[in-house]
């Protein structure tokens, strides 16, 4: 039986309410029912009030899918009511919207600007054309304005920003048979952006210390089902999460090849080569699991029991293209998370044909330490640092037990850590002849906690520096970023240096304010760009000395 005229607006009125109301998938349901009936009732020629209002229906109906991210049926929604009505403002506006998410800025504006040609004046249409030209300007030239995020020392609201593809391709890596890796096509200087790109699903939690495991396990599990459902709504988000890889299985790695970069590329149309294998929950955790990547880089598998006991705030996230990047414990790249957007820089100068690589996990760590995290990852790193570090394995030992086991200690290791500092450099100069400098700096940044304190404090100095050759802080701070040119901890000790030595309270007789500074912004270019202005630099180290945790306090 047919619905009557007047059940078909009382759903109508009810669809519309519950979409006030964000109720989407039950607005998604009367949006349904309604359209079904007006589309049996009636062809779209010649009812012109009706042929409005399924517009109209269609168009919220798009809204709705596109708040649960069901974007290939959102499009369709939009499409089915232009076809309908070509110049009906809504749907132009959703239609926009839509291709923004698809990362099509150009299309997204063209159908922006042809909605404010049919309805004027509307602040929304107005906003979202300005940010489809952001985007496309962002998109095309690889240049963002992070400025205003930054002088808040990054506590304000991040910008949105467009994906960007730079000079980047995957190809097959060495450091396994199989491999993928990340890799620069052109010769670039540190600080270069080579890629900015948005999440597949992201979570983010401030989590109390005692957060039982069940909890965790209840985020992580939304996590993954978030991408599934990414995956099962988007052929171009499916088509992207399956490039990635789900286990170790070396012919199931071999049969993934290497992805078209146009999967990638923002802006441009991009065939798919053929359909896509259906959506399968266990590929898509296996995925999930090998590939997710979280904000402060510790790794993901290790996170399922960690990172939720953690009482501050993080995030993990499933990146597309940086998964390919690869790990080394000395890595050529930073990553910085602006909002839900990962922007990756060189952080050293690269040569064309380079890999690039980031470190998955806190590297800041000797090598034995480094290795564990690694076995979550079921690899083994052979960067020059691993080496380094394994062909000195004997000499080390020692001070590689105590460090692990003082690690584990509370708030007392600090006096501790300081002593280990002080037997390291006495074992540095023991293998003066074997170790080149660059060497004792890697190692000095794989004991990085243990000088921190001591760099710190007055008090630590004199029990366990007087009369001993202890590096200065800037030393320290070299030490870090040899290892990583972009490390967060060094830019938070070369901001306190700058400051002290800016008001005259200088630990270090060395630290003139031109060298200071000339550190601190090779830290900012590693990790925020190269086109950061110098203002703005100032801006960030003043608001790290004055809002964050600095590891050396005003002793
Ligand atoms: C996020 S994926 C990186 C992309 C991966 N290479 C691929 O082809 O899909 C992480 C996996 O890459 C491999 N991998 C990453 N860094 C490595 C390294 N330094 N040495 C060996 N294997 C590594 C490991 O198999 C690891 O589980």
């Amino acid at each position: 039986m047919h619905m009557q005229e007047e059940d078909a607006k009382e759903i109508r009125s009810r669809a519309n309410e519950v979409l006030l109301r964000g109720e989407w998938e039950e607005a998604i349901a009367l949006y349904s029912q309604y359209i079904d009936h007006c589309s049996a009732q009636i062809t779209f020629s010649n009812n012109a009030e009706l042929k409005k209002s399924v517009c109209m229906a269609l168009s919220n109906r798009a809204e709705a899918r596109i708040r649960l991210r069901d974007l290939d049926n959102a499009l369709q929604d939009v499409n089915n009511a232009l076809q309908a009505d070509p110049i009906h403002p809504k749907s132009l506006y959703w239609k926009g919207r839509i291709l923004l998410e698809l990362h099509r800025y150009s299309l997204a504006s063209d159908c922006f600007r042809l909605a404010i040609n049919h309805q004027p004046n509307t602040t929304e249409f107005q906003e979202s054309l300005e940010k489809s030209r952001r985007f496309e300007l962002q998109c095309k030239t690889g240049s963002y304005d992070l400025s205003d995020w930054i002088c808040s020392g990054l506590m304000g609201r991040p910008p949105e920003c467009a994906e960007y593809l730079g000079p980047v391709e995957i190809r097959y890596s060495d450091v396994g048979v199989g491999e993928r890796g990340l890799f620069v096509t052109k010769d670039v200087e540190a600080g270069t952006l080579l890629a900015v790109s948005k999440p597949v699903a992201i979570a983010r939690a401030i989590l109390p210390e005692a957060f039982s495991e069940n909890a965790r396990m209840v985020i992580w599990k939304d996590f993954v089902t978030e991408i599934e459902r990414v995956a099962k709504r988007s052929t171009k988000m499916l088509s992207r999460i399956y490039t990635l890889a789900e286990d170790d299985d070396v012919e199931r790695k071999k049969k993934l090849g290497v992805p078209h970069m146009g999967l990638f590329r923002p802006d441009v149309e991009y065939e798919l080569e053929r359909p896509c294998d259906p959506v399968v929950m266990s590929r898509v955790l296996g995925i999930a699991d090998l590939n997710t990547l979280t904000e402060k880089g510790c790794s993901v598998k290790k996170l399922a029991a960690d990172l939720y006991c953690s009482s501050e705030n993080d995030c993990i996230g499933l990146w597309v293209l940086p998964a390919f990047v690869n790990h080394s414990c000395s890595p050529n790249t930073a990553r910085l998370h602006v909002g839900d957007s990962l922007f990756l820089h060189a952080s050293r100068d690269l040569k064309a044909g380079e890999e690039l690589t980031f470190a998955y996990f806190d590297v800041l760590l000797p090598l034995g330490m480094r290795r564990e995290l690694c076995k979550t990852w079921s690899f083994v790193c052979r960067c020059h640092r691993c080496e380094l570090e394994q062909s000195l394995a004997e000499d080390l030992k020692g001070i590689e037990a105590e460090f692990a086991r003082v690690c584990d200690k509370g708030r007392e290791r600090e006096m501790e850590m300081s002593r280990l500092a002080v037997k390291l450099e006495e074992k540095l100069r023991q293998m003066r002849g074997r170790l080149k400098d660059k060497d004792k700096q890697l190692l000095r940044a794989s004991f990085a906690k243990a000088y921190w304190p001591m760099c710190g404090s007055c008090v630590l100095m004199k029990r366990w520096g007087s009369g001993r050759q202890m590096p200065s802080i800037e030393t320290v701070i070299d030490a870090v970023t040899s290892a990583l040119p972009g490390d967060e901890t060094a830019l938070c000790a070369a901001a306190a240096v700058l400051d002290k030595v800016n008001r005259g309270l200088s630990l270090s007789p060395q630290g003139p304010f031109q060298e200071a500074m000339h550190r601190a912004f090779g830290i900012c270019k590693a990790l925020y760009g190269k086109q950061m202005k110098p203002h703005v630099i100032k801006a960030l180290i003043h608001a790290l000395v004055r809002n964050r945790g600095i590891i050396v306090p005003n002793s």
